[in-house]
């Protein structure tokens, strides 16, 4: 059935108490939250429409990818420098969900909190109030877990929240193996959203008995109800508006081709996401001010860090298994009408699932004695790029590529997708004009940081040991690919240098863009907001989305974003007195 969020199409010039810009991962959690308290008047404003109805099937969150979809912004990013050399794909693209759910609408759905220390890192680094003990009580406000769980995971899981949360239902043989593989080389299988974070786990996705649950669907679409709130679509908010005293009134939006304004009594609070939450504010005169200046735009607020500090996960493709033509992962096979018909009748198999996720392995591989933090997350990946003779994804690649990947044709096979957790590159968000219908500039500059680099050859070298753990072999036939790549075949195989090179070429930035307007304390001039979320220099104004994380968390970004947007509701209920902290 489809999903249709009761709309409203407010007057010109109404009044209300908060307005929320953005209905994605965290302005749906800020907007339902918020409206928990009956006296206030909350509005929340979203450039997309409605989620389309197959966005529900988590096997189809890959239609994101087809061109000329009206559900997403596909931003260009400038040409990576030090990364994808080999140009993995023809149109490097960045996605953003663009309706309501946002990008968890369009997500692979993968629930992750990421590391107890990535929270003790940013109170650490003078924002008090974000530390582990303190976000984990949101963590499992927000959560409906509903999968078997261990005693001793018990108290780290939230079990009657808003968010479903379920572990992966069906699996192909290869991800059937997955924990016996893990275990070969050391690594216990673990809830890796707990605080035991070294280990190997099957997936967990933000879904609910086989659909997806974008936190619309849970913290939204039950509330809609209330008198209180409203939600209005295909509005995108061009300008923040200031008084002369720099308090932010309202918003400026386009409904239709007009021009309009909504006033906010008390706060306007920005969720538009990590590339479009600092587009906004610049476009608002709030950033650096010799940018804004070059674009004509005159500065309100000089605030440098605004669309700096980008920060995105970076995953390597490539290392790749064949496996035992009869023991089949064919895609076309988990569309088939008995897959359909499954689904339909009893919303398992295949396609409850998305393509190919199935497990993941959290390690150190910079310092394998660490016991908690893991720098990398390997993602055990149960398709192969040739695959159903490269119909899913081969389309997309360089020739080049096509050519390394030619002997895997019509094979079956898996790979594994390390991930670097804290990469040390940073990158900026930039405006291509004062236009606001124009997508902002994203320089993701992944790799730059030479460290990221040394680690993913460290990361490959890991992934490699995995995949060629005994038991794939053993039950599956799995052989790892064994031509060189052509853009690296001029250094002895495998050897250090040709990981550089491979990893040079073949890494991708993922799609977890994020730290574009960061918290920091007032010591730091890069600091965007507040630990209360507030702008600087501006009274009223909030952001609460991925934009504000000081520091890339080692996870998945949707379940933190969600975090926020739960910890940030609770701030403004506590700055109004409605509740105590
Ligand atoms: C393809 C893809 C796969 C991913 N896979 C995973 C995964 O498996 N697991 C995971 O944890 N994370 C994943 N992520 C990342 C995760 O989904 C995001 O980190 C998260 O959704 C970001 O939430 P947000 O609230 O910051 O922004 P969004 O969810 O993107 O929400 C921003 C919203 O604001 C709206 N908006 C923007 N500008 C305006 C404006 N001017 N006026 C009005 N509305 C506006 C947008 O239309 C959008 O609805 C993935 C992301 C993508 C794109």
């Amino acid at each position: 059935q489809p999903t249709v969020y009761p709309t409203s199409v407010m007057p010109q010039d109404t009044i209300v108490d908060f307005i929320v810009v953005g209905a994605g991962s965290a302005g749906s959690v800020v907007a339902g939250r918020l409206s928990e308290v009956p006296e206030w008047e909350v509005l929340v404003l979203e450039a997309g429409g409605q989620p389309p109805t197959f966005t529900k099937i988590p096997f189809l969150h890959f239609a994101s990818a087809f061109p000329n979809v009206s559900f997403v912004n596909k931003y260009p990013t400038i040409a990576p420098k030090y990364s994808s050399q080999f140009g993995v794909l023809t149109d490097p693209r960045y996605t953003t969900g663009k309706m309501v759910g946002g990008s968890g609408a369009i997500n692979q759905m993968v629930h992750n909190r990421g590391n107890p220390q990535d929270y003790d890192n940013w109170a650490q680094l003078g924002n008090p109030g974000w530390d582990w003990e303190t976000v984990l009580k949101y963590f499992k406000k927000s959560e409906d877990y509903r999968s078997p769980m261990k005693p001793r995971d018990a108290p780290f899981r939230g079990i009657g929240g808003p968010m479903s949360v379920q572990k992966l239902g069906w699996m192909p043989p290869v991800g059937r193996l997955a924990i016996q593989a893990g275990m070969e080389v050391g690594l216990p299988e673990i809830d890796y959203n707990t605080d035991t974070k070294i280990g190997s786990t099957i997936l967990q996705l933000a879904t609910r008995n086989g659909e997806r649950e974008s936190s619309a669907d849970a913290f939204l679409m039950p509330n809609m109800q209330r008198k209180n709130l409203k939600l209005q679509i295909n509005s995108q908010v061009i300008k923040i508006i200031l008084n002369k005293n720099n308090d932010a009134i309202g918003v400026k939006y386009v409904h239709k081709n007009k021009v309009k304004r909504v006033f906010a009594r008390r706060e306007v609070i920005i969720s538009a996401g990590g590339a479009d939450t600092p587009k906004l504010l610049m476009l608002s005169g709030i950033g650096p001010r010799e940018q804004l200046r070059k674009l004509g735009i005159d500065t309100r607020v000089d605030l440098p860090g605004v669309g700096q500090n980008y920060q995105d996960h970076v995953s390597l493709r490539g290392i790749g298994w064949t496996i035992h033509p009869n023991i089949s992962s064919s895609l076309l096979e988990q569309i088939s009408p008995s897959a359909m018909l499954r689904y339909q009748r009893s919303r398992d198999g295949p396609l409850s699932v998305p393509v190919g996720m199935c497990a993941s392995y959290l390690l150190n591989v910079h310092n394998p004695d660490e016991p908690t933090v893991p720098d990398i997350q390997v993602f055990l990946f149960c398709a192969l790029d040739g695959q159903d003779y490269g119909l899913f994804s081969l389309s997309g690649y360089q020739e080049s590529v096509q050519e390394y990947y030619r002997p895997t044709l019509g094979r079956d096979g898996f790979f594994m997708l390390p991930m670097l957790s804290r990469p040390k590159s940073v990158g900026t968000v930039t405006l291509k004009s004062r236009n606001p219908f124009d997508p902002p500039v994203l320089d993701h500059n992944s790799l730059s940081h030479p460290d990221d680099v040394e680690l993913m050859v460290k990361a490959a070298k890991a992934s490699l040991k995995l995949g060629n753990a005994k038991i794939f072999r053993r039950a599956l036939g799995a052989e790892p690919l064994k031509k060189p790549i052509p853009g690296c075949a001029h250094l002895e195989f495998q050897s250090d240098d040709y990981w550089r090179c491979f990893v040079r070429g073949m890494a991708n930035v993922m799609a977890h863009i994020s730290g574009t307007c960061k918290m920091a304390p007032d010591s730091d001039p890069m600091g965007v907001v507040t630990p209360r979320l507030i702008v600087r220099g501006v009274r009223n104004l909030r952001i609460m989305d991925a934009s504000i994380m000081p520091q890339i968390v080692s996870g998945n970004t949707n379940a933190p974003v969600i975090m926020i947007g739960e910890r940030g509701a609770d701030l403004i209920k506590e700055d109004y007195g409605k509740i105590k902290l």
